[in-house]
């Protein structure tokens, strides 16, 4: 009998994703069923997809082996693969999103809460939330800055260092790039990096250098590319390696950092223990997939 399949499409400054409401962990989220719903001609069209069912639930079905520190079985757990079917740690925006659906589907009776990955625990606060949108920060953890090390792109190099935000970036701040020669890079060619530093692949920011900003301590632009995405117009967990590498540009370990995007603008604060990230997030509306679609 055919499972009926419902979805929710959102995103968070554009990075935009597929939510699927499984509590009962029934749906098989093999590569070739992401990636063709995230397919923008044949499918709903999205960055990445969003599995919506508490830890336990998906520990019980054999989806997580383990839980992490700080998540119970009935946390709720944001089960994220990137368009192309690859399962990745962490989603900075789809974390967001994520929590956005919970609120305003009443599935948490408080605004802060819990929400699992698989990079550990994300305390998450729903400051506002309607059915259609919602400010949310979120607690990212810390940001590990690595090595130095360099992407090439558009046939330039880039120097950068490895941030880990419980997934892999590298994060390169250009002096002297001005946000219109940032527009003018092409994210869509071929871009290698040093496979030995990333042996599970990167997800590559180029970013310019900080300016002082008023409230903040620093306003950047950023661009990125995904790891099983491609260029996108916003990546949660890239805006916080980017706001640790611009105030390591400016010679500290904290602050506060405004960074532009291509779909909009988040706040990222950055200690030497912990981040934050908030910003908005979009719940565009909601449908069922039909029978016979993949
Ligand atoms: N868009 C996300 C990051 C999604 C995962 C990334 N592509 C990876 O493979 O690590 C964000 O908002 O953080």
């Amino acid at each position: 009998m055919f499972a009926r399949v419902d979805f929710v499409k959102g995103h968070g400054t554009q990075n935009d994703f597929v939510l699927l409401p499984d509590p009962g962990v029934q749906l098989d989220l093999t590569p070739e069923f992401v990636s063709a719903l995230c397919d923008r001609h044949r499918g709903i069209g999205a960055d990445g997809v969003l599995r919506v069912a508490t830890a336990g639930a998906l520990r019980d079905a054999g989806v997580l082996t383990a839980l992490g520190a700080g998540i119970a079985d009935d946390d709720w757990f944001m089960d994220y693969r990137n368009g192309d079917g690859s399962i990745a740690e962490m989603c900075g925006n789809g974390v967001r999103v994520f929590a956005h659906f919970l609120a305003a589907h009443e599935l948490v009776s408080e605004r802060s809460f819990t929400v699992g990955s698989r990079a550990g625990a994300r305390p998450v606060t729903v400051h506002a939330v309607t059915g259609s949108s919602a400010d949310v920060t979120v607690n990212m953890g810390p940001a590990r800055l690595g090595v130095d090390s360099k992407a090439q792109i558009d046939g330039r190099r880039y120097a950068g260092v490895s941030v880990d935000v419980g997934n892999p970036h590298l994060a390169c701040v250009v002096d002297g790039l001005t946000p219109q020669d940032l527009a003018d890079i092409d994210l869509c060619g071929s871009i290698t990096f040093d496979n030995t530093v990333f042996p599970h692949g990167v997800n590559i920011e180029l970013i310019t250098a900080p300016l002082s900003a008023g409230a903040a301590d620093a306003e950047i632009t950023m661009r990125v590319h995904e790891r099983g995405v491609g260029e996108t117009r916003s990546c949660g967990t890239g805006v916080v390696a980017a706001g640790a590498a611009a105030l390591r540009f400016m010679g500290r370990s904290e602050g506060t950092v405004l960074v532009n995007v291509p779909g909009g603008q988040i706040t990222v604060t950055v200690d030497d223990e912990n981040t934050t990230l908030r910003g908005p997030s979009v719940l565009v509306g909601a449908g069922v997939l039909n029978e016979g679609w993949l």
